[in-house]
């Protein structure tokens, strides 16, 4: 069994050692303990939320497969969401009763209300009722709740304001928990609403409270727009800080405007511990007009490269994500959509694989001259 990342004492996490070189002090963190960091892999729920096409349920459940076997831990699944609001969605109990699940891999799926939960619940049920085999989990551990920071974005994307969705969440929340599934929360335009411009950091602190209350083991914080800078991802967590631990906080950035992976450092120099991100950096809010997708799984996993910190996976990544096989399913589900990657990382490895074959297919033809 991998440790997780909760499991972990804080000294283990404790970068201890600095090295001289060149008569600068310089810490050395390929050999130091590294700080661990966990990957919220959200590319079949949030990546594939907004897309225009069908896509077929085969490709879904091949998708999430894929990303077990790639090294995630932490995947969500799907959304028990009206399938008239976001029609992408529909068919998630089936996706994830078909779907090949792996010990120590948690699959999450958002639920917006009590229909919702029950639509999970049935799922469950079923599975309860004859279970596959011993060893395998059921469809699901977890639910996300999610709500906002401004009532505007909360109308258009729960039909409800703060206090009302506050409201009906809370005894979702409640039987979620009774039934023994984790809860985790959302915090939609932590920064900048794309109907009201920027954000009062003070209700973020204030909504992500209420949605600890009601026992989210941990509050993902949105910049939904994708408009947000280190400077303000920074301020808008000096804020939440000031009442939440900031162990509980993860941070869930869109990149529209390219800083996405810039707040996702800025967020871990800040203590927050898990970045959600989205495979092939697919996706966007239906309700956040002109947000690109989240930030790339293969640009944060290549960014963190040699760094101070870690990234958590399970034993199919080798205890991390193998960023690899990342890039392989980012191109994989990108050209099942039509298109190709765009994931920055994702292409230049993918460029680089391609002039290296190269290069042995010209060495190959030499050595026969
Ligand atoms: C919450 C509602 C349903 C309210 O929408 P409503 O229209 O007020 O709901 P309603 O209770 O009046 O029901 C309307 C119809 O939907 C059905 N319905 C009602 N609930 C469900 C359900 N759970 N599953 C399936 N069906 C449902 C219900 O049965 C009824 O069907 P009808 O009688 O008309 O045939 C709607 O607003 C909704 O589904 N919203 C979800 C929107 C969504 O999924 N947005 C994207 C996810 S959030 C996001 O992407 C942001 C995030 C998390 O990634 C973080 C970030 O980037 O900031």
């Amino acid at each position: 069994m991998l440790t997780s990342l909760r499991a972990l004492p804080r000294a283990a996490c404790r970068l201890s050692s600095i090295n001289l070189f060149h008569g600068r002090s310089r810490q050395n963190y390929a050999t130091e303990a590294k700080i661990p960091i966990n990957i919220m892999e959200v590319g079949p729920r949030d990546g594939l939320q907004n897309e225009k096409g069908v896509i077929p349920v085969d490709v879904k459940v091949e998708l999430i497969e894929k990303l077990g076997l790639a090294g995630c831990q932490l995947i969500e699944a799907g959304s028990f969401v009206s399938p008239k609001w976001v029609p992408q969605m529909a068919g998630t109990g089936e996706i994830i009763s078909r779907m090949h699940r792996l010990p120590d891999v948690h699959y999450g799926v958002l639920v917006p209300n009590q229909k919702g939960l029950e639509g999970l619940l049935s799922v469950l049920n079923s599975y309860n009722a004859s279970p596959d085999s011993d060893s395998t989990p059921p469809p699901s551990d977890e639910i996300s709740i999610f709500t906002a920071a401004t009532d505007a974005f909360t109308r258009a994307n729960l039909n409800t304001s703060i206090n009302e969705s506050l409201a009906k969440l809370a005894p979702v929340a409640k039987q979620a928990l009774d039934k023994g599934l984790r809860v985790r929360g959302y915090v939609s335009v932590a920064i900048v609403c794309p109907y009201t411009g920027q954000v009062d950091y003070k209700k973020v602190r204030e909504v992500a409270k209420e949605l600890l209350n009601m026992g989210c083991y941990e509050i993902s914080l949105g910049d939904t727009v994708g408009r947000g800078t280190p400077t303000q991802v920074a301020e808008m967590l000096e804020e939440v800080k000031k009442e939440l631990p900031v162990e509980r906080l993860a941070g869930h950035f869109h990149d529209t405007f390219g800083t996405a992976v810039a707040n996702v450092f800025t967020a871990l120099e800040h203590g927050v511990r898990t970045i959600d991100s989205s495979v092939g950096g697919l996706g966007g809010c239906p309700y956040s007009p002109g947000a690109t997708g989240n930030v790339a799984t293969e640009d944060v996993l290549y960014a963190l490269k040699n760094s101070k910190y870690t990234v958590i996976g399970t034993e199919y990544g080798k205890g991390t994500i193998d960023l690899d096989k990342m890039t392989e399913i980012g191109w994989w589900i990108s050209e099942k959509l039509g298109r190709e990657s765009i994931s920055r990382a994702g292409r230049a490895l993918r460029a680089k694989k391609i002039r290296d074959a190269e290069m042995v297919a010209d060495g190959e033809v030499r050595a026969k001259l």
